[in-house]
């Protein structure tokens, strides 16, 4: 039986997908592996029975990948699984930025009387202009900056994107009609609104800071739905006061934002749909479930993809370093004992390796610990069908 932890509400559609071989818990008291949304885990004392964690959604900022990819825990996410929800919340925050739908509303509340009357009288408060033959800027082309940028264009927007590690994939799927920028600048210099879609990183950290306002259009409108320390919130304040930024979309409330009457805070909504939570949690049950079962890496952030049809009766998967003669070590090992080898597969991402040795004959005890004791060998498990 594994346990899994689950560190927030998780849609029970994904959950359905464990089976009766795993228990779902609240606890992490021996847990095999962990679900998670938005929750910290930064100060969380992981376990040593902790073999993956999956954050059902995409950003991974919450999840201390280094530290994990130390201890050998593989860290998955789930791909595109709740771009659609966010896509939709981005084109509502472009039309609540734009024309003065809040604010209006929030006014219609308060009348009183001959209202009809009043409604005539004081709507013109509220005009703002559409977002038709504007200017878009999107930065961040993976899942849901593509598509905000062909949705925005079938809107009837102008699509500028900026993306310096454009993937394939991300490629085929823009449409024709969004333009490529090449720097930064080049956004920020023609922009009428700016939308933001890169993962938080130290590389990507306040990259929304004073020098990049002032390279702005006067009057811009910016929506953050990715992270909310992308944008270095005192330089934000004071370019709303320099009339540089118009207004300011956020999905991440803080202090100092909440009740500036330039600054729409929406209480982290992008991903919250029905369908996007059990896209997200089906998605990551499945990893996990891929992870645990059989030892495939499908999506991970800090391990590589790994996946063999698995044939023989016992498996090894062994995460170590990406470093010669590694393979040569274990497999010499596991020949001591003239055990043969049915399958194999090694892959690697950067400096870490993951192996996958499928035998008939099981691997003795005394061999795996001689296996788990070689230098740069981070973690050995033995799973037999
Ligand atoms: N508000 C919400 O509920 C949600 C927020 N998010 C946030 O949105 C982010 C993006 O999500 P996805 O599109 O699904 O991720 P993704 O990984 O598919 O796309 C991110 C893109 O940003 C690009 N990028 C990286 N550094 C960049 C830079 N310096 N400048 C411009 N582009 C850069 C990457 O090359 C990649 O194409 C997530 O990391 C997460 O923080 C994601 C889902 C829901
Ligand atoms: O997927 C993401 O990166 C999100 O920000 C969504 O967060 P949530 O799952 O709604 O807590």
């Amino acid at each position: 039986m594994s346990k899994i932890y689950t560190l927030n509400k998780i849609s029970s559609k994904g959950l359905e997908g464990f089976g009766q071989c795993y228990e779902v818990q609240e606890s992490l008291q021996d847990a095999d592996a962990i679900l998670v949304r938005s929750a910290k885990m930064h100060e969380l004392e992981l376990p040593k029975s902790v073999k993956a964690i999956a954050r059902a959604g995409a950003g991974v900022n919450n999840i201390p990948i280094d530290a994990c990819t130390q201890k050998g825990i593989v860290v998955f996410n789930t791909p595109g699984a709740n771009a659609n929800a966010v896509k939709e919340m981005v084109i509502a925050g472009l039309l609540l930025s734009s024309r003065k739908i809040i604010e209006g509303v929030n006014w219609a509340q308060t009348l009183k009387g001959n209202i009809a009357k009043e409604v005539e009288s004081g709507k013109s408060a509220f005009t703002g202009p559409e977002i038709l033959g504007k200017k878009l800027g999107v930065v961040g082309l993976g899942a849901i900056g593509v598509l905000v940028a062909n949705a925005t264009q079938a809107l009837g927007m102008e699509v500028i994107g900026y993306d310096p590690y454009l993937s394939v994939d991300a490629a085929w799927g823009i449409s024709r009609h969004i333009r490529h920028a090449h720097t930064l600048e080049e956004v920020l210099g023609q922009a009428d609104y700016i939308t933001i879609h890169a993962p938080l990183t130290s590389a990507t950290k306040e990259m929304f800071n004073e020098e990049a306002f002032n390279k702005m259009k006067k009057g811009v409108r910016l929506l953050n739905f990715a992270r909310d320390t992308l944008v270095d919130n005192q330089a934000l304040v004071k370019a709303i006061e320099k009339g540089t930024i118009e207004k300011y979309v956020t999905d991440f409330p803080v202090e100092g934002l909440i009740g500036h009457p330039q600054i729409i805070t929406i209480p982290h909504l992008g991903a919250s749909t029905p369908e996007s939570e059990d896209n997200c949690a089906v998605m990551a049950v499945k990893e996990l479930k891929g992870y645990l079962e059989k030892g495939t890496i499908t999506n991970s952030v800090n391990f590589p993809e790994c996946e063999m049809p698995w044939h023989a009766t016992f498996r090894l998967t062994l995460i170590h370093k990406n470093i010669p003669a590694m393979i040569g070590k274990i497999t010499s090992i596991i020949a001591e004992e003239g055990i043969n080898i049915s399958d194999m597969i090694n892959k690697s991402k950067g400096e870490w390796a993951y192996t996958i040795i499928d035998t008939d004959t099981k691997v003795t005890d005394i061999k795996i610990k001689s296996i788990e004791a070689l230098d740069d060998m981070i973690k050995v498990r033995v799973l037999s069908k």
